[in-house]
């Protein structure tokens, strides 16, 4: 596991960085997309570079994380239509190449099997952008998931509603309980993981995250077990980090040709 701290401005352009050598190399890579506002950066800079640069995603395919159960096709919390308005609508996506679990499925067992089978059907996730919850949660595998799951239905913890209920007008009744998400064994089967967390909240998950014991009490300690992991924190994220020191010299003199 790769730790880089570095101020916020820096984290976006790390990880585009990651995602446009992988692109450019690769037209045709499958990228893994989160929401909320850890990964904002990222797209900000990854429109930027598709504007300045023309840098393409025309035969690139995306996958997102997860989705609340029921939301109506409009609403604008719907994480599907999250990712249209912070990413897609920016960039040159073909139609129907960034896809996300139904979570307006009748059948929402046979979405979570039919999503599983539509990534591996494509060769798996080349690169998958995550955030990470102040409860250690990674898409929506809150604390108690199994390490081993896949895309299934969860219940969302208190903790995790009152933390989006900003998106919601600040009122927590209005965030589902129910969601659709990625399970960890479906997100460990990425090849590359890329971790964005910022502001003092997040610090304690992100310990966990990194020097903690793998526990499904903090689901993203599974991510120890994954050979390719960056995680790019800003310093408040990195507080409370026993190792900072050594995570910093590392990437101090960490060659560039070397990539995340
Ligand atoms: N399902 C999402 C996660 O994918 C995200 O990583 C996390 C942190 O969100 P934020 O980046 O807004 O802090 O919360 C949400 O619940």
């Amino acid at each position: 596991m790769e730790v880089v701290i570095a101020p916020g401005s820096e984290l976006g352009r790390l990880a585009a960085s990651a995602i446009e050598q992988l692109v450019r190399s690769q037209p045709d890579a499958v990228l893994g997309l989160a929401t909320g506002s850890s990964p904002l950066a990222v797209y900000d800079e990854l429109a930027r570079r598709h504007t300045e640069r023309g840098l393409s995603f025309a035969r690139t395919r995306a996958f997102m994380l997860d989705e609340y159960v029921g939301l109506a096709a409009d609403h604008p919390e719907r994480y599907r239509n999250v990712i249209e308005k912070d990413l897609v609508s920016r960039v040159d996506f073909a139609p129907g190449a960034v896809r996300g679990p139904d979570g307006l499925a009748d059948d929402l067992v046979a979405a979570c099997a039919d999503y599983e089978d539509a990534i591996a059907a494509v060769g798996g996730v080349d690169l998958q952008i995550l955030g990470i919850g102040t409860d250690g949660h990674v898409a929506f595998n809150e604390p108690g998931s199994s390490l081993a799951s896949r895309t299934r239905i969860k219940t969302l913890t208190r903790q995790t509603r009152e933390d989006n209920a900003r998106f919601f007008g600040g009122d927590v009744d209005q965030v589902p309980q129910h969601v659709l998400t990625q399970g960890l064994a479906t997100i460990m089967s990425a090849r590359h993981l890329v971790l964005v967390a910022t502001g003092k909240g997040k610090a304690e998950a992100v310990h966990q995250l990194v020097e903690g014991p793998v526990s499904a009490m903090w689901p993203a300690t599974v991510l120890q077990h994954h050979p390719h992991v960056t995680v790019l924190v800003d310093d408040a994220a990195a507080s409370r980090l026993q190792l900072a020191g050594y995570y910093r010299e590392t990437f101090a003199s960490k060659p560039d040709w070397q990539g995340l």
